[in-house]
């Protein structure tokens, strides 16, 4: 077996996010990153922080410490990161042991690389960077990874953008009309993941302006706009 990157694995907690929000899961979060979001929530998965705290697993020792933290109290595991997409064998071989426990698989990936394992995933959710993010889509890369999940039977995915401002709302616009076939997810931005204490009202807040905006636009009516579900519970705590 192939050894992966982990920087934290936590759970039983609920899907904050998307397609998926709601579902009792299990967490693991893989070390490293291509991108470097302005407003990533997970930055120490890359900006070496947490290097320390890095640890090179088997996928087998990965389920162990699922089991060992979780029990029989789950039937589901997301793997994010970081970009769990810059991982071949190891998070496909994870997937596969996963499976065959019967315990279903989301995958959180930027679309910025192709892994074959994408076919397994249950929920595979692509998340392309607004311009808010300082990032640069690669639209080439975005076309052909959605265009080989669509080809697949099995593949169930969906796309969520992240919303800070109109620049992101009309970027994700764009990501709608791209691929019109797709299920878009609209998440508002969290403007500063190290504040402490409450955070609610102020997410509230953004999410009210992110619904305005759908409201008002005839072409988004088959989009869904969704809070971070999690962090209006928790905050900023991270492992949650
Ligand atoms: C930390 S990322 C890890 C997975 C992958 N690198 C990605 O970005 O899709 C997980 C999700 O959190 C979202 N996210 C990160 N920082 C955020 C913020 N400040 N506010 C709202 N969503 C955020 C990302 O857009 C992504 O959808
Ligand atoms: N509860 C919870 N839901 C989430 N959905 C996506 C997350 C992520 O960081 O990828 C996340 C997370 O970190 N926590
Ligand atoms: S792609 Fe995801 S993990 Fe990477 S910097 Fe952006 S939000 Fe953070
Ligand atoms: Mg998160």
């Amino acid at each position: 077996m192939s050894k992966l990157p982990v920087i934290e694995i936590f759970g039983p907690t609920i899907q904050g996010e998307g397609a998926v929000i709601g579902v009792k899961t299990m967490f693991v979060r893989t070390y490293g990153c291509d991108y470097r979001c302005s407003w990533c929530d997970s930055a120490f998965t890359w900006d070496g922080s947490a290097k320390d705290k890095m640890r090179l697993l088997e996928p087998e020792q990965v389920v162990a410490e699922l089991l060992e933290l979780g029990g029989d109290n789950f039937s589901s595991v997301t793997i994010s990161g970081g970009n769990p997409a810059l991982i071949g064998e190891g998070v496909g071989q994870l997937i596969e042991l996963l499976h065959q426990r019967e315990i279903g698989v989301a995958i959180e990936t930027q679309g910025s690389r192709w892994q074959d394992w994408f076919l397994q995933v249950d929920a595979l959710t692509i998340s392309p960077k607004p311009p808010s993010s300082g990032m640069a889509t690669n639209w080439e890369m975005l076309d052909s990874i959605l265009h080989k999940l669509k080809s697949s039977e099995s593949a169930a995915h969906n796309l969520k953008v992240v919303v800070f401002d109109e620049q992101d709302y009309a970027y994700a616009k764009a990501v709608h009309q791209r691929y019109p076939g797709v299920e878009l997810f609209l998440q508002p931005g969290n403007t500063d993941v190290t504040e402490e204490g409450d955070i609610s009202t102020r997410l509230l807040g953004r999410l009210e302006w992110l619904f305005q905006q759908v409201i008002a636009d005839p072409e988004m009516n088959q989009v869904r706009v969704l809070p971070q579900l999690h962090a209006l519970i928790w905050h900023n705590k991270r492992g949650k």
